[in-house]
């Protein structure tokens, strides 16, 4: 709870005005039953009407006082908790983006978001009760008490005998509370895993008619929330029956023993006035207790998610070598002896690869399904990291190189091309922030994209959709290309990223990429594209079974001549 909790040091002066601003307001709830025992007793009783204007004058304004404070109160509540709320969530954001993969494994994308957002609110708004409301509660507690007995302690003794059961009682509930609403966190994830699925998914459910399969399940984990939020909501809500129950009992009892002691002249109308008015006051603030219960149980059930994450470190340790740019301008890649395993798994989807790749060379990489192809191009930029062995950069272990640095280097295209909500301008400013139209030109005229830019009616300006929804696979994957090229990479890597683009468009666009002079590797299933490369590595489930040239392997690999009779069928009986 302590990083949570440390984002609040900040904002302590304006939560300590806030906290004496709800004092003062306390402080006029409090002395009004004081006021009224005066005003019975010394006006209304004695007849005495300049007594009753007086304090009554007195009241009047004690309520504008309170009124005031209750006012400026909001106001301060309100910046604290905003602010508080603003700066979790920029800690989690930014913890989040240096997660590594296991991490992220670890909390799957929907949890984050809840405990981005509902985590978050639960947060600010419980810190903004408290500031405004909450504390009043035990304060009102407290203070009626001390008041009651000041007026009369046989009386208040009465009532004061049954708070600390009920205060028990209370943190009984809470706890068990807490962790009820844990769950119901929980359960919230699911039910936004879900949705988040079936919204990015909505075209392959439609495809597979499986609408009413994702209804149910959506049903069911709707149902679910719904289950454990009733039950933890009628737990807390237990709370009030029984303790307005304890305080109702009380009050009658100040009435009887205050009706015996007025018999008996022991006490005055005013003082029995007095004191069940604190009784009142106290049993309504008993029953504040029960929302606040449930608000604190789930700001607590919310500060443990929220901590989690805060405190996850990341497995993937940023580098510290800081090297000039210069230093990489080569772009020679060596793995040495790489094996690499997914966290959390036992078995090692590479094994001892070793090859190297020279700056400015093209080296394609061949392989059936699951071979490993994929995860030998995420040990680059460090998406990962290898497990045994090492991987270089011109001679620079990469895991000593910090990660903006390595990556600025790279340009990366992964196997599924992802493009984000903006216009094409803005995708392509991901590959370079400042480029200029004359760039912007140049990386989609090589990536073979320009010609479809240049028809569309707002051209660079034209809006994406979400994950680039209103374009086709390969013009995905070409503007993923141009957003690579912009960089001027020093190293390219293709993860079968031009596999929807037809024979002719994709030499085109290997033979434009050839000027970049970046060191290229490139995943790919096709002979035409791999036959152009320096050289070719097969890999056969997580190791390298043959490399060299396309000549070379067709001399010397089964499995490269098989691939490449197959392809050659295919292409003539096309
Ligand atoms: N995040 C992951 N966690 C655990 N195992 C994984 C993960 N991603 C891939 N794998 C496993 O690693 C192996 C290699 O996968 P990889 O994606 O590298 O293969 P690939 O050769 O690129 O396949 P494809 O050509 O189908 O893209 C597979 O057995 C796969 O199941």
């Amino acid at each position: 709870m302590m990083k949570v909790l440390s984002l609040l040091k900040q904002y302590r002066f304006p939560m300590i005005i806030a906290i004496l601003l709800m004092l003062v307001e306390l402080g006029v709830e409090l002395w009004q039953p004081l006021l009224m025992a005066q005003i019975i007793d010394d006006g209304i009783v004695q007849n005495d009407l300049q007594t009753v204007l007086e304090i009554g004058g007195l009241m009047l304004g004690l309520s504008l006082l309170a009124f005031g404070a209750g006012i400026a109160n909001s106001f301060f509540a309100a910046y604290a908790s905003q602010n508080f709320g603003f700066d979790i969530r920029k800690s989690l954001f930014e913890k989040v983006q240096a997660f590594s993969f296991s991490n992220f494994n670890h909390y799957p994308t929907s949890s984050l978001i809840t405990r981005m957002t509902n985590d978050v609110n639960q947060l600010q708004m419980t810190l903004f009760m408290c500031l405004r409301i909450a504390l009043r509660a035990p304060l009102l507690v407290i203070g009626g008490i001390v008041l009651a007995l000041t007026v009369n302690i046989k009386l208040a003794l009465g009532f004061i005998l049954v708070i600390p059961p009920l205060l028990f009682f209370l943190i009984w509930i809470m706890k068990k509370s807490t962790k009820l609403f844990k769950i119901v966190q929980g359960k919230l994830d699911r039910v936004n895993m879900v949705m988040r699925e079936n919204l990015t998914g909505i075209r392959l459910i439609r495809a597979f008619s499986r609408g009413e399969h994702e209804s149910k399940r959506f049903k069911q984990s709707n149902q679910d929330l719904r289950e454990r939020t009733v039950f933890a909501l009628r737990v807390t809500e237990t709370a009030i029956p029984v303790l307005l129950f304890f305080m109702n009992l009380t009050v009658l009892a100040v009435l009887w023993f205050g009706n015996i002691d007025i018999q008996n002249g022991n006490v005055t109308v005013g003082e029995v006035v007095a004191v069940v008015n604190y009784t009142a006051r106290i049993t309504q603030a008993f029953s504040m207790f029960s929302w606040i219960i449930m608000v604190f149980s789930r700001a607590m059930a919310s500060t443990d998610r929220i901590e989690e994450v805060l405190v996850t470190e990341s497995d993937l340790p940023d580098g510290n070598n800081k090297l000039e740019t210069a230093d990489l301008a080569g772009g020679k890649i060596e793995f040495k002896h790489v094996s690499f395993r997914y966290p959390g798994t036992k078995t090692d989807v590479l094994r001892d690869i070793n090859f190297c790749a020279n700056p400015g060379e093209t080296v394609a990489l061949l392989g059936a399904t699951g071979s490993g192809k994929s995860s030998l191009f995420q040990l680059i930029p460090r998406l990962y990291d290898s497990t045994k062995g090492k991987i270089e950069i011109d001679g620079v272990d990469v895991s000593t190189l910090e990660f903006d640095h390595l990556r600025k280097q790279i340009g990366y295209v992964p196997q599924e091309a992802l493009l984000f909500t903006g216009t094409i301008k803005e995708n392509l400013a991901w590959g370079k922030e400042d480029a200029t139209y004359d760039e912007m030109m140049k990386a989609t005229k090589d990536a073979q994209i320009l010609e479809t830019i240049e028809t569309l009616p707002q051209k660079y300006e034209t809006m994406l959709g979400q994950k680039g929804v209103n374009l086709s696979g390969g013009q995905k994957q070409r503007l993923s290309i141009a957003r690579a090229l912009i960089k001027m990479p020093r190293i390219l890597l293709l993860d079968d990223s031009t596999s929807a683009l037809d024979l002719k468009t994709e030499a085109k666009l290997l033979e434009a990429i050839k000027p970049y002079k970046c060191t290229t590797l490139i995943i790919t299933q096709k002979i035409s594209t791999a036959k152009e490369a320096d050289s070719i590595l097969l890999l056969e489930d997580g190791e390298i079974i043959a490399a060299g040239n396309h000549d070379d392997l067709l001399k010397e690999s089964k499995l490269y001549q098989d691939i490449y009779q197959s392809q050659l069928g295919l292409a003539e009986s096309s």
